[in-house]
């Protein structure tokens, strides 16, 4: 039996699917661990898989590939190096679940699976596992340790089980997402549960960028009396061994690293670029091309693609008309010089004038309206479609959440792309954001310190340029009563009548409700971006295309529904 217990936290990126790839990161971790001296070395949630894997658990070849990569990490630890607690799909008798292996002296030790199956927001663990059953500890070098698999500890159950059952210390392998705020609801949870149990808790997170989600790590260890010993960093990769020792038959654990977690705007900004960056690299593109119109969204999308990739990875293509403004030009030429990156100018006005003429005797008798506006838009579409083609790069599309919300945006135009890195940003969360890149260079950035997006950018009145002297508040109202609205009907899901008694005007709500609902069809069809709410367009907020709902904007009386009940008592 022990009194010290050296725990590797292994915040790691796995990549969903790459089983192999993934096998290779954590031997490296582990070698890397034992060269510390570790003792176990714990790597999270479905690690060998990568997380969430979606319906690709349902295959049994990449079932089968997970297996075998397990059965090999197994065979390592015969070499007396560290134990490892490693994250599986696993198949029993009653399904397949998300189970946690203890690999030790050459074997399959011990094996936990999930209880608790998360589907909600962007979870849907229903559709693939089974759950477990409670759990107890198992015993490893005379310490009976507990295993929660992440969503096991957002309730009371599992932890109290494994406590009644004489757990010692608790290890909690994650992936738990991004989202604005989510840490302090990591530590509120993970404090309720050492508070009950008076355990210490191990808890480890995913890192990496996978589809619209982001982990970012932000691993913690927090001591048997529910005080922070150990923080490590959000965003970045890190293997920290945690010391544990056992004093007047407690474990406790020492004080170790106190990492700085970037929060607010510092923390949406990070996300975005990981978000990104994993996509990109994830993909194996060679980089980045945007249009790059002179405003503020573009520029931002740029910042980011530049912090993510690095200069030489981002490809800025100005694509002039006739609306575009001298000051737009100047603009966009600025910031791509303060960026550091490839910027063409390609004027339009040839190819669209072009479809004007081949559509004239089509459009004879008809004025001009919102159909030459879309042309210029997907004009530019095309244009960066055949760059991505001729040389590789995806397209970056730089629609915000504001935009995205009605609909401001032109199908197979500038909605033309592979991902969105600001797809979850309200526009006044852009000018935030952008406000504060120019302040900060993020730890990690393979961007330039300094002001990256030009002054003019952020205080000019946005316009998309599509006619002469065109503003977006032509079509819509000011952002911040716009975003204060979307905030209130997409993210608190509140009725109409509630936003318009908090101030707002009732035929304004209306207006921008029917846009919301109406524009459900152009976000299907959008490129996927970084989740950074806790309600994205997406996975967390699946409304009808076909909807015919709208709210009546008076307060309803649920209505008396009469039940109709047996005359007798029914006997069973
Ligand atoms: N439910 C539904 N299911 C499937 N398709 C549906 C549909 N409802 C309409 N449609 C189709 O969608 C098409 C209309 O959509 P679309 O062609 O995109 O055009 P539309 O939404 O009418 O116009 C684009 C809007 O985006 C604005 N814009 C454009 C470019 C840049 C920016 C910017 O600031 O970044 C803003 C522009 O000012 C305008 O308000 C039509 O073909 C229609 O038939
Ligand atoms: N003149 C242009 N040159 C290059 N790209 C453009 C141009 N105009 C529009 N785009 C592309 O289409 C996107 C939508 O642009 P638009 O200017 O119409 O509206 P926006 O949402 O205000 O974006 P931004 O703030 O970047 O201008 C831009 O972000 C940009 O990627
Ligand atoms: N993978 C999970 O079980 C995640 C669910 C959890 N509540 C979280 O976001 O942290």
């Amino acid at each position: 039996m022990t009194d010290r217990l050296l725990v590797a936290l292994a915040q790691i990126a796995p990549v969903v699917g790459d089983v192999a790839g993934n096998l290779a990161k954590a031997r490296a971790a582990r070698a890397a661990a034992a060269e510390r001296g570790a003792d176990l070395v714990l790597f999270c949630e479905l690690f060998l898989a990568g997380y969430p894997p979606e319906d690709l658990v349902l295959k049994p070849a990449f079932h089968a590939a997970c297996m075998t990569a397990l059965t090999d990490l197994a065979a390592d630890t015969a070499d007396g190096g560290p134990a490892v607690l490693i994250g599986l799909p696993w198949r029993d008798a009653d399904g397949l679940h998300n189970t946690h292996a203890l690999l030790d002296a050459g074997k399959i030790a011990a094996l936990r699976h999930k209880v608790d199956l998360p589907n909600y927001g962007p979870f849907d663990e229903k559709r693939v596992f089974v759950p477990g059953p409670l759990p107890g500890p198992f015993e490893f070098r005379g310490v009976r340790i507990g295993v929660p698999i992440c969503e096991d500890i957002w309730g009371p159950a599992p932890v109290a089980c494994i406590a009644e059952t004489g757990g010692e210390i608790l290890l909690v392998p994650n992936a738990s997402p991004y989202r604005a705020g989510v840490l302090g609801e990591r530590f509120a949870v993970a404090t309720a549960r050492v508070a009950a149990v008076g355990l210490p808790l191990l808890y480890l997170n995913q890192l990496g960028g996978q589809d619209e989600l982001v982990f970012e790590g932000a691993s913690f260890a927090l001591d048997a009396d529910g005080s922070l010993a150990v923080q490590l960093p959000a965003f970045r990769e890190a293997l920290e061994v945690v010391e544990l020792t056992r004093r007047d038959g407690r474990w406790r654990v020492t004080p170790g690293t106190r990492a700085e977690v970037e929060t607010g705007v510092a923390s949406d900004y990070a996300a975005c670029v990981l978000g990104l960056r994993d996509y990109v690299d994830k993909n194996r593109f060679p980089g980045v091309v945007l249009g790059l119109s002179g405003g503020i969204d573009s520029a931002l999308v740029a910042a980011m693609a530049v912090d993510a990739l690095g200069a030489p990875r981002v490809h800025a293509v100005m694509l002039p008309y006739r609306w575009t403004s001298s000051d737009s030009l100047e603009d966009a030429a600025a910031c791509a010089d303060a960026l550091g990156i490839r910027y063409d100018v390609v004027p339009i006005g040839v190819a669209v004038d072009g479809f004007e003429a081949l559509l004239a005797p089509v459009f004879a008798g008809r004025a001009a309206d919102i159909t030459e506006e879309n042309l210029q838009s997907r004009t530019r579409g095309t244009i960066l479609m055949a760059i991505s083609n001729k040389f590789g790069p995806m397209v970056l599309t730089t629609g915000n959440k504001s935009e995205m919300s009605v609909g401001y945006a032109t199908l197979y135009g500038d909605m033309n792309g592979g991902f969105n890195p600001i797809k979850d940003l309200y526009k006044t969360e852009v000018y935030a954001a952008a406000a504060w890149r120019n302040a900060n260079r993020p730890v990690g950035s393979l961007g330039p310190a300094g002001v990256v997006i030009p002054e003019r950018i952020i205080t000019k009145a946005p316009s998309a340029e599509l006619r002469e002297n065109q503003t977006d508040q032509d079509s819509l109202p000011p952002y911040d009563i716009l975003d204060g609205v979307l905030e209130r009907l997409v993210e608190k899901e509140m009725a109409v009548v509630d936003i318009v008694a908090e101030g707002y005007d009732e035929a304004l709500v209306r207006r921008i409700e029917r846009l919301l609902y109406v524009a459900e069809y152009k976000r299907r069809q959008a490129a996927p971006g970084v989740k950074i709410t806790a309600r994205n367009f997406g996975r967390d907020r699946r409304y009808p295309i076909t909807n015919g709902f709208r709210d009546p904007g008076r307060p309803v009386d649920l209505p008396e529904v009469p039940v109709s009940r047996p005359s007798s008592p029914v006997v069973v």
